[in-house]
């Protein structure tokens, strides 16, 4: 078998193009734009890069961005006083620190100081708690990329055997809620659990999160089985630097019914569903119908 591929930089520019069409809808009947303000802390080169696209997308798709760049050296005070001024800015409908935070600052004490209802990340323990009873909640971005390729690629959900490989705060375990509310039938696997071949092997959707480069091959899956692969691992082949995920992919396109590919998969999804849930923020805290298509 040779697995369809799920195109999620196409899928991400069709979710812009939605979050773009909403915003100029808010523009045009309510002369109002929804804002966005990303935080980095630090010269991770990566996390430069995302803030970046962050920005630029923000503005392509009319709304406004806001990027507060703070020295590596920032106290966790500094850092909880500009959330604190942002919590408080009318024109902020979302806020984002980007992940990784520098060793001095407890990331979780930052995350929980963001108000919830402009936490576009879903991090807040708030957020966290609501998605797992059930109600209203802001989603993290990733998992909910996900979701969103999941409903559009296998139509209804509900009934599969779904298989979280990895249990993160970021992924994993909000992955397994989202999948859980669709009526999958979940397991979450990690890197203790046993037989895990086996585990696998029993998924109709199999989510890889583990951050480990092209662990999982086709001997994992059953045949026919959709493939999420979250992982982007920088490894080094032939004196090149690449980027592959946790899933080995070639093996895994030859066993699968559908795979996404890395890069190309769920990254640029990552981004597009930050800009859904900015949308969806500004739409909740004044009371408008929320975007159609953009939430889990
Ligand atoms: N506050 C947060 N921090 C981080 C998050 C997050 O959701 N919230 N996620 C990641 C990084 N991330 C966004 O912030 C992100 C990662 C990857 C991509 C992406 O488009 N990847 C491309 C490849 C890009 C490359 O060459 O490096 C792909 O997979 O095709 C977008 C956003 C950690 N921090």
């Amino acid at each position: 078998m040779t697995a369809q591929i799920i195109d999620g930089k196409n899928f991400a520019a069709r979710i812009r193009g939605r979050v773009a069409d909403h915003v100029a809808r808010l523009r045009d009947e309510r002369g109002v734009t929804p804002g966005l303000a990303v935080v980095l802390v630090g010269d991770d080169p990566a996390s430069q890069v995302y803030v970046r696209s962050k920005g630029k997308m923000t503005k392509e798709c009319g709304m406004e961005s806001f990027e507060y760049r703070l020295p590596e050296t920032t106290s966790e005070a500094e850092l909880l006083a500009l959330i604190a001024k942002l919590n408080a800015d009318g024109a902020v409908h979302g806020i984002l620190v980007q992940l990784p935070l520098p060793a001095q600052i407890d990331a979780e004490l930052v995350i929980n100081s963001i108000d919830p209802s402009k936490d576009v990340d879903g991090f807040h323990v708030s957020n966290v708690g609501r998605l797992a009873t059930g109600q209203r909640s802001m989603v993290p971005c990733t998992p909910l990329g996900c979701l969103l390729m999941l409903r559009e690629h296998c139509g209804s959900l509900s009934g599969l055997n779904a298989v979280v490989l990895g249990r993160s705060n970021i992924v994993g375990k909000p992955m397994a809620q989202l999948l859980l509310s669709e009526s999958c039938t979940v397991t979450i696997a990690h890197s203790r659990t046993r037989d895990l071949q086996d585990v696998a092997r029993r998924a109709d959707i199999l989510v890889a999160a583990v951050g480990r480069p092209e662990m999982v091959t086709g001997d994992y899956l059953k045949a026919g089985a959709t493939v999420i692969d979250v992982g982007i691992n920088r490894v080094e082949r032939d004196g090149k630097n690449r980027l592959v995920g946790d899933c080995h992919f070639e093996s895994c396109a030859s066993v699968a019914g559908a795979i996404t590919p890395v890069p190309g998969g769920v990254g640029p999804m990552t981004i597009a569903c930050l800009l859904a849930n900015t949308v969806t923020a500004y739409c909740r805290a004044h009371d408008l119908p929320e975007p159609e298509g953009l939430t889990a």
